[in-house]
């Protein structure tokens, strides 16, 4: 439904975009995933044509498509109905139909008992799908989605993914983009961006599969174990939490030279095991082969 090819952003002297190539195929859970400020919403404004590239090409498939920037703007002193039936008419959409989409959609939210509340009243999550049952009423066979659960609670951004489900089975295409390495695991394809460039694309499942590092899971007595990045054995370790994650060439070899060097600078581990790479071990991974 999406194609670029070298497409490229250029503010001054700053590439927010470098020559992505892409496609979002129809039926994808399709996932932009990457820290603030890789160049995630300037990609998908791009998708949506409200930037022009550079350079580079675009290709978007089917005419209708809804869009959910960053920063939605409902209006805080209308309703939930009435913003609805503003964005409605925005889309050209007549109040019959406004109505009959717009009930549906806000069973799917589970927004239908908060009608006549002010948007302003809303919790942050309730938001964000009141953003999305306003994006949803021109009925978009595609729907592009800016952060639709940043700064939201652990809670509400599950329901919120539960809903993305439900429209994709439903025959819509999600592109979606996120800062957080959990919903990259939802997704059915990802595309892992860091400063403009997409450093990989994939579904979760391979991209873990092909990394080819090992990664040991170490929780021991010191707070600062950063030291153990100087080991040649090791990729890159941090902190996940309480336990400290080290992308490693060789298993064997590294947890012997981690075990060692522990046991010299006297720190005590708790335990030290080798466990699956998550999609954060894979994005931290290949940002540091970037920089190197
Ligand atoms: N209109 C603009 N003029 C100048 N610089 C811009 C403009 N839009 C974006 N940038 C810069 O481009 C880079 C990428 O920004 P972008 O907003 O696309 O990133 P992002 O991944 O969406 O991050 P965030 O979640 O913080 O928005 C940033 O350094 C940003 O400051």
């Amino acid at each position: 439904m999406i194609e670029t090819e070298s497409l490229t952003k250029v503010f001054g002297d700053l590439t927010a975009v470098s020559g992505v190539t892409l496609k979002v195929a129809k039926g994808d859970i399709w996932g932009l995933v990457g820290p603030d400020g890789a160049g995630k919403t300037t990609l998908m404004r791009m998708f949506c044509g409200l930037i022009e590239p550079n350079s580079g090409r675009i290709t978007r498939t089917g005419d209708s498509f809804g869009y959910m920037p960053q920063k939605f703007s409902l209006y805080g002193d209308l309703t939930v109905a009435e913003n609805i039936n503003f964005f409605g008419a925005l889309y050209k959409i007549d109040s019959k139909t406004i109505r009959r989409r717009s009930d549906e959609i806000l069973e799917i939210t589970d927004l239908a008992g908060f009608k006549s509340r002010f948007a302003d009243d809303l919790s942050g999550g309730m938001k964000q799908k009141l953003a999305l049952t306003c994006a949803l009423l021109a009925r978009p066979a595609l729907l592009i989605l800016d952060e639709p659960t940043y700064g939201v609670d652990p809670e509400s951004r599950k329901e919120f993914w539960k809903i993305l489900y439900e429209l994709n089975k439903e025959g819509v295409t999600i592109v979606v983009s996120t800062p957080y390495m959990d919903e990259a695991e939802l997704c059915k394809k990802v595309a892992l961006m860091s400063r403009g460039i997409i450093m990989s694309t994939g579904d979760p499942g391979s991209l873990k599969k092909s990394f080819p590092y090992g990664i040991l899971e170490l929780k021991a007595s010191a707070r600062d174990l950063d030291f153990i990045n100087d080991l040649p054995e090791v990729v890159d370790g941090d902190f996940y939490g309480d336990k400290y994650h080290v992308a490693v060439y060789d298993v064997e070899q590294a947890k012997a030279a981690i075990i060692n060097l522990l046991s010299e600078k006297k720190v005590a581990i708790h335990y030290i095991r080798q466990i699956p790479p998550s999609m954060e071990d894979v994005f931290v991974a290949m940002t540091k082969e970037e920089v190197v």
